[in-house]
């Protein structure tokens, strides 16, 4: 699917029809619980439903300890929720066994990590191709795939470098390449900036808006409250609640 048919959430915002929420939703939690064992147990999440529109750039905040990274494993299908659906693009992938679970979350969803978790001992192109891996695409089509998404975070000429040849900031281009390349659905960002300096945070914040211009679907998980304030929609996480309702929600669309 193209970045332009991942998008189109403008043209009926407002129309809380059941078929319609469904059609804009990248991303739906519906009372999701997490909760994890122990004496006492530890309810990590409790009683989330959140959607997640089609293009929309959203910054997921709380402070240390608030859920935010369950949230994150829940929402990347990394982990189970106790209970409650999680759908991406309008596939309920809660259900799903455990092969067809992560074939579905590589094509799906695009991670990009703090720590960025790049192959040290493959090149920028390699490392981006590597996202391409569950697609079942020949090396001869995934490394020209690579290369465009390596261009359009602007590091074309760095394609054969490793990733200990490259800055902080352009490890993270090469991570956020490795994230689209694919075509995902939506793109989970935890704490993008948390290892770069402020010029390279900026900058990599500055990506992250174009490409939600362009039509993606992103979502940021930070402790960052200045950064969170720079983005277009804030979700706010205490206690493993949701302290701002989705506008969707309260429209009565994602129940
Ligand atoms: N594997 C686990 N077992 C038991 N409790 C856990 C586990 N992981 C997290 N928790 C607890 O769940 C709650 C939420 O933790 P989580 O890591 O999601 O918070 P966070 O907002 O991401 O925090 P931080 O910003 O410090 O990473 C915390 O009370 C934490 O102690």
């Amino acid at each position: 699917m193209s970045t332009a048919d991942r998008s189109g959430r403008a043209a009926t915002t407002g129309d809380t029809t059941s078929s319609t929420v469904s059609n804009l939703a990248a991303l739906r939690l519906v009372d999701v619980v997490k909760e994890y064992p122990g004496h006492p147990p530890v309810r990590a999440l409790d009683s989330v439903s959140l959607q997640i529109d089609r293009g929309e750039l959203v910054a997921i905040v709380g402070p240390s300890g608030s859920g935010k990274s369950t949230m994150l494993h829940v929402m990347g299908t990394l982990d189970r929720p106790t209970s409650g659906r999680v759908e991406i693009d309008g596939i309920e992938l809660s259900k799903l066994s455990d092969r067809r679970l992560a074939a579905a979350r590589a094509r799906l969803i695009g991670f990009v990590f703090q720590q960025f978790f790049l192959l040290e001992a493959m090149t920028a192109l390699e490392n981006v191709a590597n996202g391409l891996l569950y697609s079942g695409e020949s090396k001869s089509k995934r490394l020209p795939k690579a290369a465009r998404a390596l261009s359009r975070v602007g590091l074309s000429h760095r394609l054969h470098h490793r990733p200990s040849e490259l800055s902080g900031g352009e490890r993270q281009r090469v991570a956020i390449a490795r994230a689209l390349v694919h075509d995902p659905a939506i793109v989970l960002a935890d704490e993008p900036t948390g290892n770069l300096d402020s010029v390279s945070s900026e900058s990599v914040m500055e990506l992250l808006y174009d490409l939600h211009h362009e039509g993606r679907t992103i979502v940021v998980i930070t402790h960052d409250r200045d950064l969170a304030a720079a983005l277009p929609r804030q979700v706010a996480v205490s206690d493993g609640r949701l302290v701002t309702p989705s506008p969707a929600l309260v429209a009565g669309g994602a129940r």
